[in-house]
């Protein structure tokens, strides 16, 4: 008998197709937390889907699970206590859009430094006059130094853009050292503080846990330049959101570039929406419709090995199933 599987997110025909071929599959656009989608949790096997917030109430009501499988890299919308002590693994979707991400981030830096945005508002708004001046000039991104605060896959593809292309030297901090990104991208490894204060750009790129929960506040923007570009697309939680409006609006940092927030949507009432010096983008780091393909097709070939017990490739609780005399 095939396993039973709930999938919580619209997928291409053709994928769903290769969902069907293995799982018994009952679709539901999001979560509606109706009756009909807590009766066919309760017996569900596998559970797939994205970006909603999967807690401790709603695993509760799903019993029989065996395997979750998320259309993402990160997982943080877990509850991952949970998911431990019921030993149900967790298959996520690294590297798969490593590029794409990192190319959305590039843009951020971009769009930021050159004021792409406003200036493309001014000239819509039939505000190009005459000639740009100095008021309306960007900032060279080209040989200026980028900070990367997470060197992992996303931040490793970030670097290499920064360095190849753009002549950039890259220092980073992270949770170890990341000897490829030393060797590869000449990437220097600094203590938060130092990075913070000798970046022009400063870019966030770790997963959101309890340790980087609002990781960057006042006291980081404070140490930052005047002149600095704060780019954040990892999660918008893992900053303290008031704090970089409040840095904006005082200049104590030049522009930031945001892909996440601490709410998404974004609220229209935001004071982000007000600033000039914010570029806002509504949460698009993989969304191509290239890459977010490959991540649906990940993520099933993922459920598929997991409900088999296979958690050799993509497993983001891994540790729990390992066993040491192995
Ligand atoms: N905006 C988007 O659409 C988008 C797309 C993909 C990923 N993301 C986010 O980016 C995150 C990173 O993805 P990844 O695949 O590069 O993950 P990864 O695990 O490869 O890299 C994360 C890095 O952060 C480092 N890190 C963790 N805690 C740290 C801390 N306190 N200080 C410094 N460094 C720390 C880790 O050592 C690791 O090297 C994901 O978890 C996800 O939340 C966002
Ligand atoms: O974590 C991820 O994969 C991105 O944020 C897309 O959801």
């Amino acid at each position: 008998m095939k396993p039973k599987v709930l999938l919580y997110k619209r997928i291409p025909e053709q994928a769903l197709a290769k969902l069907q071929a293995q799982c018994d599959v009952v679709s539901f656009d999001g979560i509606p937390h109706s009756t009909e989608f807590y009766r066919e949790l309760a017996d569900a096997q596998g559970l797939i889907g994205s970006s909603a917030v999967i807690n401790h109430p709603l695993l509760k009501k799903a019993p029989k699970l065996k395997a979750i499988s998320t259309i993402s890299v990160g997982t943080d919308q877990f509850d991952h206590d949970y998911l431990a002590s019921h030993q149900i693994p967790l298959m996520h979707t690294p590297n798969v859009l490593n590029e794409t991400t990192a190319d959305t981030i590039f843009t951020l830096i971009m769009c930021t430094a050159r004021r792409a945005v406003e200036l493309t508002n001014m000239v819509k708004q039939g505000n190009w006059t005459s000639s740009i001046k100095e008021p309306h000039f960007g900032t060279d991104v080209h040989g200026k130094t980028l900070g990367i605060i997470g060197m992992g896959r996303i931040g490793e593809a970030l670097a290499k853009r920064a360095h190849f292309g753009f002549d950039m030297p890259i220092q980073y901090c992270n949770r170890s050292r990341n000897m490829k990104a030393e060797h590869t991208y000449n990437a220097t490894y600094l203590d938060m503080g130092n990075l913070l204060a000798s970046s022009d750009f400063v870019c966030v790129m770790t997963p959101l846990t309890p340790d980087t929960h609002k990781l960057i506040g006042a006291n980081e923007f404070a140490k930052m330049k005047k002149s600095a570009i704060f780019i954040n697309a990892s999660r918008g939680k893992v900053i303290d959101e008031t704090a970089l409006i409040e840095a904006l609006e005082r200049g104590e940092i030049r522009a930031a570039g945001l892909d996440v927030f601490e709410v998404e949507p974004l609220p229209a009432d935001s004071p982000l929406c007000q600033l000039n010096n914010a570029v806002l983008f509504p949460h698009i780091g993989s969304a191509t419709a290239e890459t977010r393909l490959k991540m649906i097709e990940c993520a099933i070939d993922n459920l598929i090995n997991a409900l088999k017990g296979d958690l050799s490739k993509n497993c983001a609780n891994a540790h729990l199933f390992i066993n040491p005399t192995d």
